[in-house]
């Protein structure tokens, strides 16, 4: 059943419209809800999920069209119908303009609003069952739409979301670790919109610059700072601006350099080459490091200062064998992505290959998985299965239990991959062989063993 959000400033419109819906049966009693303010409005949309907006364009002394623009600015997904007792084309069409959907007039024959109404509800439902297959984006909470580029179904990464979302008017620096190839970019790019929506985002990998190219790179230098400076060099604080930086791989930074981070970090202070003067940063600071700097700082090599300063706001991706529950959404969205890329139709995936890519441990994680994908596509197959997949997967990458220090025997390793297999494929010898890619009499010989 479709919720639905009824916005009128008049009571007995509200309780009127209400009755004509459950009438012509729109949907049930429940999943009605009415707000006359734009305070209510934006309670119960926080609160509750909702499928269809009616907005009248007069609340009170507010305009419906502002209210239309903050309802699509925070909710650019949800669907909006205007009701109003003017039927007015350029209104229609100003409203189009800011997103509604449609636009109803409430004198209208009872019969055509309600045909009308169906018919949206129809249309709105087919695409977000579309969309849900197709993004793989599942049950995102449309607040966290700003994180839509992190694909994900993990109530980890949806507690990750919510920090973030909650530091985003925290003027201090977030510090995000987690594996090579977690996502850690992705998010970082996110978190600036979310923090700073709309101005410049400068991403830097400072691992491997020398002291020279850092303090270039971020601070920049003045015409004459060193030989060869025919000009100055804007450096990406000033890129950032008022924006983002983001500063990746900080985990591998020299001494030296940790302190003027240190510095930058702590007020916003930087020396820019050839200079007298100390810049003051207006950026907001993300660093990011895929290193553990509690460790590094035990073991001498990162500033405690440095690392209490970078900790304030801290969070942490798990890595992708540590929520398994977005490896197949992941792989959907990446064979989709190459597919569209590749201006491929979208190839079948089989059970097989999905048991097997779920079965793997992705040290190369995300970005692995992607990779795949994309040379999969490049492949031109229409259908994707185990045997595919096994070349990608068949390194000594592959999830085992055994220790370098007590190499088991051959034997040994085929049963596992045996046992392994026919659990994957739900005891079914003839998937498990094809998944190993032995014949199905070989397998049950080994088991009969
Ligand atoms: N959850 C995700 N949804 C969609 N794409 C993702 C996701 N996580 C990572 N990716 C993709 O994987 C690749 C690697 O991501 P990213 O560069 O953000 O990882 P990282 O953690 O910053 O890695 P590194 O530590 O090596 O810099 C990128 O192509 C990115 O778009």
């Amino acid at each position: 059943m479709t919720s639905i959000l009824l916005i009128d400033d008049e009571r007995d419109w509200l309780v009127s419209f209400r009755r004509t819906l459950l009438q012509y049966d729109v949907t049930s009693s429940e999943k009605i809800r009415t707000a006359q303010n734009e305070d209510e409005v934006f309670n119960i949309l926080k609160q509750a999920d909702t499928d269809l907006v009616f907005l009248d364009l007069m609340l009170g002394d507010i305009s419906g069209k502002d209210v239309l623009h903050r309802i699509k600015q925070k909710y650019p997904r949800l669907p909006v119908i205007i009701m109003t007792g003017v039927n007015d084309i350029h209104m229609a069409l100003d409203c189009g303009k800011l997103g509604a959907m449609d636009y109803m007039v409430k004198t209208s024959l009872i019969e055509e609003l309600i045909s009308n109404i169906k018919r949206i509800i129809k249309i709105h439902q087919l695409e977000r069952e579309n969309n849900a297959l197709k993004d793989g984006l599942f049950s995102m909470d449309e607040e966290f739409l700003v994180f839509k580029d992190f694909i994900t179904k993990s109530s980890r990464i949806h507690s990750v979301f919510k920090y973030l979302t909650a530091l985003a008017v925290s003027p201090y620096p977030i510090l995000i670790t987690g594996e090579s190839g977690v996502g850690k970019g992705v998010l970082a790019k996110a978190t600036a919109e979310l923090s700073r929506p709309g101005r410049p985002f400068v991403s830097i990998n400072v691992s491997g610059l020398d002291a020279h190219a850092f303090s270039d790179t971020l601070f920049g230098h003045k015409k004459g700072a060193f030989t060869g400076a025919d000009s100055s060099r804007m450096g990406a604080i000033q890129q950032a601006d008022d924006g983002t930086l983001f500063l990746d791989e900080i985990g591998d930074l020299p001494n030296a350099l940790q302190l003027k981070l240190l510095y930058l970090a702590q007020d916003g202070e930087y020396q820019q080459l050839g200079s007298d003067v100390a810049g003051k940063s207006r950026a907001r600071l993300i660093f990011a490091t895929n290193q553990n700097l509690e460790n590094k700082c035990r073991a001498g090599e990162f500033r405690q200062d440095l690392y209490y300063r970078l900790n304030t706001h801290f969070v942490h991706i798990p890595p992708l064998r540590e929520r398994p529950e977005d490896i197949a959404v992941l792989f959907h969205h990446f064979i989709n992505q190459a597919s569209k890329e590749f201006q491929r139709s979208v190839p079948e995936i089989t059970q097989d290959a999905l048991n097997l890519i779920n079965a793997y441990s992705f040290p190369g994680n995300t970005r692995q998985l992607r990779a795949i994908c994309f040379d999969l596509l490049a492949r031109a197959q229409n259908k994707i299965q185990a045997k595919d997949l096994r070349n990608y997967l068949t390194s000594n990458e592959a999830k085992t239990d055994f220790n370098e220090k007590q190499l088991p025997k051959v034997d040994e390793v085929i049963d596992k991959l045996i046992s392994d297999a026919m659990k994957l494929a739900g005891n079914n010898q003839t998937k498990a062989a094809a998944m190993i890619g032995i014949s199905q009499s070989t397998l049950s010989r080994r088991l009969r063993k």
